[in-house]
């Protein structure tokens, strides 16, 4: 499993990060893993910038300008929950991103989804009332860098049922 899973310190007061392509799951499982760690919830979808989801809605993909204010953000709003923990779902696809909110807040721990593309494409195309067109999925999984060495937290697949994902994202956090 690529990355350290170094787990939280079972404080209660965990700061995670939830990442991975448009339509892995980060919003259903961080809402849910939240609830576990009884901690706050915040999709990362509503510190986006308007033009930044304006421009996803046009089917186009974002840069890393258009992402490197909100990744600061990001980093922000974990660190003003450093006393109550938070979950946030955000795509952190690349390391260099996951470097930014790191420097401003050290302690996140990342969880990232991952799953055959076809499982999330149909998740995707599933989906109603969303701004991402699943045509933006493979410009996603080109971003997407796997979690290194190093780098705190663990992958989690999805291509399981919702309540095991869930468990093995909490276990990440709050090893047994
Ligand atoms: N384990 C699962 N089993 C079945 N359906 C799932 C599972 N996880 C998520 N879904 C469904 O797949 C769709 C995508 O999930 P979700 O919106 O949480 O992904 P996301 O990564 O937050 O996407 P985006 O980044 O585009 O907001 C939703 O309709 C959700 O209900
Ligand atoms: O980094 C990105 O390209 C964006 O954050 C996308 O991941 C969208 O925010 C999300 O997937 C749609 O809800």
């Amino acid at each position: 499993m690529a990355g350290a899973s170094a787990g939280g310190t079972g404080s209660g007061r965990e700061l995670v990060i939830v990442g991975g392509v448009s339509g892995s799951g980060k919003s259903t499982v961080g809402a849910l893993l939240a609830q576990r760690l009884e901690v706050p919830f915040i999709d990362a979808d509503s510190l986006h910038p308007e033009a930044n989801v304006a421009k996803m809605a046009a089917g186009l993909p974002l840069d890393d300008i258009d992402r490197e204010p909100w990744l600061v953000r990001i980093g922000e709003v974990l660190a003003e929950h450093d006393s109550s923990g938070l979950v946030l779902a955000c795509s952190a696809l690349k390391r260099r991103y996951r470097d930014t909110i790191r420097s401003v807040e050290p302690s996140t721990i990342f969880i990232t989804l991952s799953g055959p593309r076809e499982l999330i494409a149909a998740r995707m195309n599933a989906r109603t009332e969303h701004f991402m067109p699943a045509s933006l999925l493979d410009s996603q999984l080109a971003a997407f860098e796997p979690l290194e060495p190093g780098e705190t937290g663990a992958d989690v697949s999805v291509d399981a049922d919702i309540d095991d994902i869930v468990t093995a994202a909490f276990r990440v956090v709050r090893p047994a």
